[in-house]
């Protein structure tokens, strides 16, 4: 683990924004953390960061703070400076030495190029979070922590930026926060589920999805649907058979686990040839409002 808190408590007067949080970040995995407005994802990165102080728990860096870079909300950088300038700053900062190749390359990558000679000064919404990004990147660190970082951004430069994240995979860790559900469930391996300074769920986002609204199963017959439908709603852990077409069936159960074990035996049994049967991945907006609801 790169990074975890243990009973990360936040009070801001009398309101609890943070409480007993306990996160585990995998090294060099992207995880999301995702919860309602308010929920406290600002402030646990904020904190991650150090630019908060917890009101009490503990929190192990696995990295030095030097190898953090942080990108907030809503970047704010001296309007008079160019892009180039900014991240050329930045670099320098992050990692001194020969830096120009890397601030160029950086500039591409969030791309920039083509507006890296104007003043940040006239720089949208969104390149002002491209920007930020580039900050964040140029000094190469092993932990990154965005907060929000594609929302600003138009669809083409939402693509672009979760493009970048995901390459970051495997040689970096991010944490990011996002409202954007669809966005996490895409590039994220794990996800942290806060809701009222609590964190609800954590754990890879497939064991998360997989059959987590309402178990389920989709199954795909060469032949025999007939038969199978008939001997599946025969057994006590399947809630129902539902055909989709002639030869799919969409079936609820009780529990994975006693669908794992018991299906194969019983298609078999009946004579149906199976084409392919899979748990149903239950989409991340349906288990983040189950979860937080
Ligand atoms: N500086 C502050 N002073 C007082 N209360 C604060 C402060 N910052 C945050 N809060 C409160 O703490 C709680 C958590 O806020 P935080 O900004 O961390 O949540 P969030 O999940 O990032 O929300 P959002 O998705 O709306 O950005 C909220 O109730 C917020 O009003």
């Amino acid at each position: 683990m790169i990074v975890q808190t243990r009973d990360l408590t936040k009070l801001y007067g009398g309101h609890t924004a943070l409480s007993a949080v306990d996160i585990n970040v995998p090294d060099r995995c992207v995880y999301g953390l995702v919860g309602p407005n308010g929920a406290g994802k600002t402030t646990l990165l904020a904190i991650l960061a150090g630019l908060r102080r917890p009101t009490s728990g503990e929190i192990l860096l696995g990295v030095a703070r030097h190898r953090m870079a942080v990108l907030p909300d809503t970047p704010q950088f001296d309007p008079w400076l160019t892009g180039r300038e900014v991240v050329a700053l930045a670099a320098r900062l992050a990692a001194p030495g020969d830096t120009e190749e890397r601030v160029e390359q950086t500039l591409r990558d969030a791309g920039l190029a083509d507006a890296a000679q104007r003043r940040v000064g006239g720089y949208s919404r969104g390149m002002l979070q491209r920007l930020g990004i580039a900050c964040t990147l140029v000094g190469e660190p092993s932990l990154l922590l965005l907060d929000e970082p594609a929302s600003a951004l138009d669809p083409a430069g939402r693509r672009e930026v979760l493009d970048l994240i995901a390459r970051l995979r495997g040689h970096a860790t991010v944490i990011m926060s996002s409202h954007i559900l669809a966005d996490v469930q895409e590039v994220c391996d794990s996800v942290g589920i806060l809701r009222d300074g609590r964190l609800l769920f954590e754990g890879r986002l497939d064991s998360l999805l997989v059959g987590r609204a309402v178990p389920a199963y989709r199954i795909h017959l060469r032949s025999g649907a007939e038969s199978a439908t008939e001997a599946l709603r025969s057994q006590d852990w399947v809630i129902g058979v539902d055909p989709l077409t002639a030869n799919r069936l969409h079936l609820n159960v009780r529990s994975l686990a006693e669908a794992e074990a018991s299906l194969p035996a019983v298609l078999a049994g009946c004579g149906a040839h199976v084409i392919s049967m899979a748990p149903e991945a239950a989409d991340l907006e349906d288990v983040f409002l189950e979860l937080t609801s």
